[in-house]
């Protein structure tokens, strides 16, 4: 990014703290983004980092390019109607990273004409390890595109999708899934202290090995299935576990999971959409 655009987040919880953490470590100026929420205290890292604080939604977000919208789906109705004068006069990009909500109803609460682009981003973006899908409404022009890419590549892998319902299952594949991991690794952590192993060996070696499966499978021209058949040697000790994860059923759990998460996204987007 050669000249960097200015970015207002409205909402400054874990998902604009994870978007704003990888930013910076990226490199882009503290002193061109700007945060908003309605407590002051829980704003004073940000401020110390160098950010522009307000608890003003509408001060946050004037003359800024980009609004990343990162209040919680519930709060959005409410926090875009007043704002929608703001957005007459200045007509940024509006990102919004609310799980469900559609642009159509951000566009109507933000009182039309808006160019919106809706990411769903997963918290591994603080460490510009993240994974976004991106789709955009019908008023977000290429260079707006292309700025969105921009930015949010900096926090890393961004995809866009071709139909704004595909949201749901990206939410199901990268937004919601760092929780999946994050609980096999503890239900791996909690197995290997059964076995004996203290709970900073067993740590390590969970979190190592997951970080190593995910590497070494980004860098392979294989796919997983073949990189679990080379682990697996036949009447060997992975063998038994893979057979024991098939007897429970792991891929019809993984499925009805994603399926629930999904459901869940198409559900809010009704109960608290607009459209
Ligand atoms: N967490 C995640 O992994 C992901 C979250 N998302 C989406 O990101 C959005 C935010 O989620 P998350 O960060 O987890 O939620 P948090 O509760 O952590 O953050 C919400 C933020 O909004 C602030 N807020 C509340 N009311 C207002 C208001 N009226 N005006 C401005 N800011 C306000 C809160 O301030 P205060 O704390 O002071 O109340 C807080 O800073 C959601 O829409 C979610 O769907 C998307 C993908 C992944
Ligand atoms: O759980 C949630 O609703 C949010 C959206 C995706 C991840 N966290």
């Amino acid at each position: 990014m050669n000249q960097h655009p200015t970015l207002a987040f409205i909402g400054a919880g874990n998902m604009a703290r994870a978007i704003i953490g990888g930013l910076i470590s990226n490199g882009f100026p503290a002193a061109k983004i700007r945060a908003s929420s309605p407590t002051i205290d829980r704003l004073a890292d940000l401020k110390s980092q160098g950010l522009f604080v307000t608890t003003d939604n509408a001060e946050a977000m004037s003359s800024a390019d980009i609004v990343v919208l990162a209040v919680k789906p519930q709060m959005l109705k409410a926090v875009l109607q007043p704002l929608a004068a703001a957005a007459a006069r200045n007509k940024p990009l509006f990102i919004s990273v609310a799980a469900g909500i559609t642009s159509q109803s951000i566009n109507k609460w933000l009182g039309g004409d808006q160019a919106i682009v809706r990411c769903m981003p997963n918290t591994p973006a603080l460490v510009k390890m993240g994974a976004n899908g991106l789709f955009a409404n019908a008023s977000v022009s290429e260079a707006q595109r292309s700025q969105a890419v921009s930015v949010l590549s900096a926090t890393g892998l961004t995809l866009w999708v071709e139909q704004e319902e595909q949201l749901h299952a990206v939410t199901a594949v990268s937004g919601s899934a760092p929780a999946y991991y994050f609980l096999f690794m503890e239900a791996m952590i909690a197995a290997a202290e059964k076995q004996g192993l203290s709970k900073e060996v067993a740590t390590q070696l969970t979190l190592q090995t997951a970080r190593g499966a995910a590497e070494m499978a980004l860098q392979s021209d294989v796919d997983p299935a073949e990189l679990r058949r080379r682990v697996t040697s036949p009447k060997g000790t992975t063998e038994q576990a893979i057979l024991s994860f098939q007897a429970n059923h792991l891929d019809r759990l993984v499925e009805e999971a994603m399926q629930a998460c999904a459901a869940r996204s198409v559900s809010m987007a009704k109960e608290l959409g607009d459209d």
